[in-house]
């Protein structure tokens, strides 16, 4: 078969290889073999490799240009990618006859020599470029706008050569002599590449420095001030507080740089540290602010590699993947010696960390069934993350894992070294991340004098996200608002009305009151989207996905929505939510606005966390686990997301909006609603009140509450309707109620407090192991009277 005939044949595969791995080295290193054979002349390559265009795009066009070339341009296509190709993606494919890439006659210009010396010179350059830019520098062939332009942290190492290189065309002949010189001059004091020892730690050190500037990119930013390139992370990162308890039940405060050291350690044996905080508590940036310190070599330092793995993207993953694969093809590939750098993770597992954010999001829940151990056998994802996290595959290895506290059960917790508690800001954090968000000093004390004049505020800004959106909607808040924020719905409200604020062609005036009514229509698309979502444990999106929902361009640029900061799966557009509360968010819009959702939905959405407590009663009792079990597994990670659903969807029934949402949706069919919630509220509660046990004589009755009750509590103070909270505590008929480890800060105790008021007797209060803090026992004081002791 000739090589035209291949190239044909093949074609769906040779694209698979080039752009399978989401990464554009492949076709680089080709590209840079046929511009040394001159298969291809610059204007070709210009041509073909456009930054703006996706990878697959690039590489249907060098076919396609390569396939018009002749039958001599396809062999050296095709040799061109049997050269750097990995033996294991050559495996099936059909390279032709052997023919060597080598340039032709021995250019006589330096620019020409860069061009056929270009992939030995990419090699030559990736350890020197600092040195190369500085040469070039100080001969006044760059200026520092070029160096930076070259040095940009998206840039892998070989892709800043390539910049560099191509500058230095740009610039001409003289600079190109520069360069040339530069690295005769230093090619007499590299090391001998023979040498095993240097050759070895070279090619490690190399892919150290990929991931380095690769972590480094991924995490300089958040992703809540997206687009705005207001702030980087090292303007606005604050710390939090973070807990640990001790073998002796004493709790310890800990330092970002204590979380993988050995502080609060519990079991020696296993590796994993899970960092568990409640939504919106900072645990995805908390693990961003570890990857960046990393990059810049200023924390973990006997970390030589860290692999960020993000649960939200794996869950797109369906490939069976090798250890390996996930490691290269989810972080970065190394440029050279792959099979080196995996074995010297291999051999020294001590001097690598795995981070795995949002454990909660990942749509399977945790099992330890299948034992896996080969870091060389293709298994299913989940089989892979499993294993790594219980320590079967890739013992000695930390890994970091955050979640949300619910989601991590029994099964999972006998694998941890540590739980590391994220309690969100302390009142000093407050404040300082307020100033940090304002640079205008007086601007930062007018929001902190605000937010002392709310104490309800106040205690929601512990959680980073609520401080983010108060500081962020600082105008809508001074600004005098019809109803003072006092519920997180209120508070995601605030946001709403910012965003299409912002957008309103009279930029500078207030969004009329019928503003929601004006915006109903984005409003359900992105509703719709975010509930669907939710129902599957979906949080990326792609740009098919917005379309089926009907959302356009227009929508997209409200800022409600994002691009994925996936520098590595694939090269197609995909979009998440600013943040998943938000997305929770829009879904209660969706199930409160949405005139034709079936009659049924909001009661669903309440009964989601009962699916949860009868699996795990299942999974306790030890009970014989049907087929059914795999979809109610799936349920476990998805209720904390539903039951911030539900609590959002309470308080946008509530009275205080009734205004808001008069227009958007028929009294009749929001009166049914309402109906809807109070009564899963009820029937919420009475669940909970039949599981107190009867009093053994001579003791107090007294009732221990689950989390869920907390989050029922959540629900009624949501809805700010007295009467309900009162008829919900007529029922509680207990002299002690115990509320240990639930997860109780300051936000869950205004709830408490507005609910507990009404309780008919005295009860004591017992609230050990929660973070209540001076603001939390603020908030408590309106139930004081009637908690006799706590
Ligand atoms: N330490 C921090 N410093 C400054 N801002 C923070 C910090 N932590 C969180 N934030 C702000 O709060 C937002 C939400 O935080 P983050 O996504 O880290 O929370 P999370 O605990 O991972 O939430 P979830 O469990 O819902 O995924 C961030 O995007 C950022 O704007």
């Amino acid at each position: 078969m000739t090589a035209h005939q291949l190239i044909l044949k093949q074609r769906a595969e040779l694209l698979a290889v080039l752009c399978g791995g989401g990464s554009a080295e492949p076709l680089d290193c080709v590209l840079d073999l046929l511009l040394a054979c001159e298969v291809l002349v610059w204007e070709d390559y210009l041509s073909i490799r456009v930054a703006e265009k996706p990878l697959c795009s690039n590489v249907r066009q060098l076919l396609d240009m390569v396939y018009d070339k002749g039958e001599d341009a396809c062999s050296l296509l095709l040799a061109a990618m049997s050269q750097v190709l990995p033996e294991e993606q050559k495996a099936g494919l059909c390279f032709g006859k052997e023919c060597a890439v080598v340039g032709k006659d021995r250019p006589d210009t330096a620019t020409l020599t860069l061009l056929a010396d270009r992939p030995v010179l990419v090699r030559k350059l990736r350890d020197n470029i600092d040195g190369a830019l500085n040469a070039l520098l100080t001969t006044g062939c760059f200026t520092i706008k070029d160096c930076d332009a070259v040095q940009l942290p998206v840039y892998t190492p070989s892709q800043q050569v390539r910049k560099l290189l191509d500058q230095v065309r740009f610039k001409g002949e003289t600079a190109a002599k520069t360069l040339l010189q530069y690295l005769e001059q230093t090619e007499t004091t590299r090391p001998n590449p023979e040498d095993k020892e240097n050759h070895l730690s070279a090619n490690c050190l190399l892919y150290q420095k990929k991931l380095r500037s690769s972590v480094a990119a991924q995490s300089h930013s958040l992703s809540t001030y997206g687009g705005t390139g207001r702030f980087s992370l090292d303007d606005i990162y604050t710390d939090g507080l973070l807990e640990v308890t001790d073998g002796s039940g004493e709790t310890l405060t800990l330092g970002l740089e204590d979380v993988v050291g050995p502080l609060g350690t519990l079991n020696e044996d296993a590796d994993t540290v899970l960092v568990s905080g409640e939504a919106g508590s900072g645990k995805s940036t908390l693990l961003q602010r570890l990857h960046l310190l990393w990059a810049r070599e200023a924390l973990l330092t006997n970390t030589f590699l860290l692999f960020p793995f993000s649960c939200r993207k794996l869950n797109a993953e369906h490939r069976e993947l090798s250890l390996k694969e996930l490691l290269f093809l989810h972080c970065c590939w190394p440029d050279r010696g792959q099979d080196e750098v995996f074995q010297f993770i291999l051999d020294h597992p001590n001097l690598a960390l795995f981070t795995f954010d949002g454990l909660d999001e990942f749509k399977q829940g945790f099992t330890d069934e299948e034992r896996h151990c080969c870091p060389t056998k293709q298994v299913p994802i989940p089989v892979l993350l499993f294993n790594l996290l219980q320590g079967t595959l890739m013992k000695g290895v930390m890994k970091v894992a955050t979640s949300r506290p619910q989601a991590v059960g029994p099964s999972l917790k006998r694998y941890l070294r540590k739980e590391v508690l994220l309690k969100g800001f302390s009142p000093g954090g407050i404040d300082c991340f307020v100033k940090k968000h304002h640079s205008d000093p007086a601007m930062a004390r007018r929001v902190i004098e605000s937010l002392q004049a709310n104490t309800v505020l106040l205690s929601l800004c512990h959680i980073p996200v609520f401080c983010w959106i108060v500081t962020k909607c600082h105008q809508e808040l001074l600004g005098g608002q019809d109803v003072i924020p006092q519920t997180i719905t209120d508070v995601y409200l605030l946001v709403l009305q910012h965003f299409f604020q912002r957008k309103s062609p009279q930029s500078q005036g207030v969004l009329g009151k019928a503003w929601l009514e004006e915006h109903l229509d984005t409003v359900l698309k992105l509703g719709q989207l975010a509930l669907e979502g939710l129902e599957t444990s979906c949080y990326v999106f792609s740009g098919y996905e917005l379309q089926r929902n009907g959302l356009k361009e227009q929508d997209v640029s409200l800022g409600f929505l994002i691009y994925c900061n996936d520098l590595s799966v694939t090269d197609c557009k995909r979009y998440e939510f600013l943040h998943i509360t938000l997305q929770c968010f829009f879904a209660a819009l969706y199930v409160v606005l949405n005139r034709n959702s079936d009659r049924s939905a909001v009661s669903r959405l309440f009964q989601s966390q009962y699916r949860q407590l009868s699996s795990l009663s299942q999974r306790c009792l030890g009970h014989c686990i049907d087929s059914s079990v795999e979809e109610v597994e799936s349920h476990v990670t998805e209720t904390p997301n539903l039951q911030i659903t539900a609590q959002f969807v309470s308080g946008l029934l509530s009275q205080r909006h009734h205004n808001l949402l008069l227009e958007c949706c028929p009294i009749a069919v929001r009166e049914r609603k309402v109906k809807q919630v109070v009564k899963s509220l009820s029937k919420g509660m009475q669940r909970h009140f039949k599981s107190i046990p009867r009093p053994v004589e001579g003791e107090k009755k007294s009732m221990h509450a689950m989390p869920s009750f907390v989050w029922l509590i959540k629900c009624i103070y949501e809805m700010q309707d007295n009467s309900i909270a009162q008829e919900t505590m007529a029922k509680l008929d207990v002299e002690h109620l115990k509320l240990t480890y639930c997860n109780i800060g300051p936000v869950e105790c205004t709830a408490l407090a507005y609910v507990l008021k009404y309780l008919r007797n005295p009860v004591g209060l017992q609230l050990d192991n929660n973070s209540v803090g001076d603001v939390g026992a603020e908030q408590l004081l309106p139930c004081l009277h009637i908690c006799h002791s706590l």
